[in-house]
């Protein structure tokens, strides 16, 4: 797995290099530059006393994959838990740093679920351009592809690009989308599409909803007359609400799960855009300080582009630790 591109920033020599054992390696980037670098097989392992520097650098590395102070330090103080004084290879340090990410990973990877009742009622939500659209084409065509019926309901009718966006997805997808004309109730297109699929015997309804968070009063009031009128046909529905949030946002995701729960009753997150940053290091905030389950990652514009979050695949390739 290739996402989320591993940390490989250049950092600062380590205070005290007296600390490291003697090597012809060259010095360049000290021992946290070569934490996340490949030493090559014929080099001598190096070691160094796990310390309360050498802590304090793991941090900083930590949180400039936008972990975290909190969830940074946690990871840390879990690696040193009955290991301060030891000399540990680069090795070693990375293999540590992705059991103890993964340890705080493991609860919250799950794949989205899925229940007996149909048609089963996904509201997704998330701010404009955090991936909704992407992510509701890529999910519907993986259902499909495993024998689901879907119906897509294009909620976001204040913008028609956003529909026409949709509406390519569900063609690539095979799955019908139903839409309504711009500016009209995006309530009532969900209950006409809530209508279509228990006629049609739809196994899932997606529904997108804009993500307007300029005014919250507005958004919060919109999604809730949505999941009203859906009530109305089926007083357990919506069955999931899937919070997107686009990993490059860094620690902003964690606002945007704060603002969505609030307006919402979010019981899911998809982060969209993992490949190619090395900023995946929020989803372990998330997960440290929300808990929410994260039923899928999104790795690409591609419609396959969307895998089950596995989080040791996760911790390894964050941390840059050999599989
Ligand atoms: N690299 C990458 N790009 C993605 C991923 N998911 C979505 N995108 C891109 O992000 C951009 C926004 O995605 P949309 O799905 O249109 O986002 P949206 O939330 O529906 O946005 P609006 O239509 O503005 O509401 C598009 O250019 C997508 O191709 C992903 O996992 N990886």
């Amino acid at each position: 797995m290739e996402t989320p591109a591993a940390a490989t920033a250049e950092l600062p020599r380590a205070a005290d290099p007296g600390q490291e054992e003697a090597t012809n390696q060259p010095a360049a980037g000290g021992l946290l530059g070569r934490l996340f670098k490949r030493v090559p097989a014929a080099q001598p392992v190096v070691r160094r006393v796990l310390d309360d520097d050498m802590l304090e650098q793991l941090e900083e590395l930590l949180i400039s994959t936008d972990m975290g102070v909190d969830t940074a330090l946690r990871v840390t103080a879990n690696m040193a838990e009955g290991r301060m004084g030891r000399k540990l290879s680069v090795g070693e340090i990375k293999n540590l740093m992705a059991t103890e990410i993964a340890r705080i990973m493991e609860p919250v990877a799950r794949p989205l679920p899925i229940y007996p009742k149909t048609p089963q009622v996904v509201l997704v939500v998330g701010v404009n351009g955090s991936g909704k659209t992407t992510t509701i084409g890529k999910l519907a065509s993986q259902f499909r592809g495993a024998g689901k019926k879907v119906v897509i309901a294009a909620g976001d009718t204040f913008r028609a690009a956003a529909v026409e966006q949709l509406q390519v997805w569900g063609d690539r997808a095979g799955v019908p989308v139903m839409t309504a004309p711009e500016g009209s109730d995006p309530a009532s297109l969900a209950f006409d599409a809530m209508t279509r699929a228990q006629e049609e015997g739809a196994d899932l309804l997606m529904i997108d909803t804009a993500g307007r968070l300029q005014n919250r009063a507005d958004l919060m009031e919109e999604l809730a007359k949505i999941v009203r009128v859906i009530r109305k046909k089926d007083p357990s529905a919506p069955h999931n609400t899937l919070l997107v949030l686009d990993a490059t946002t860094g620690q902003n995701a964690l606002n945007q799960v704060k603002i969505f729960q609030e307006v919402a009753d979010v019981s899911g997150l998809v982060m969209t855009k993992l490949d190619g940053t090395a900023k995946g290091g929020v989803l372990v905030a998330l997960a440290d300080k929300f808990g929410l389950p994260i039923h899928a990652i999104g790795v690409g514009e591609q419609i396959d582009d969307l895998d089950a979050f596995d989080p040791e695949d996760f911790a390894r390739a964050l941390t840059g630790a050999d599989a």
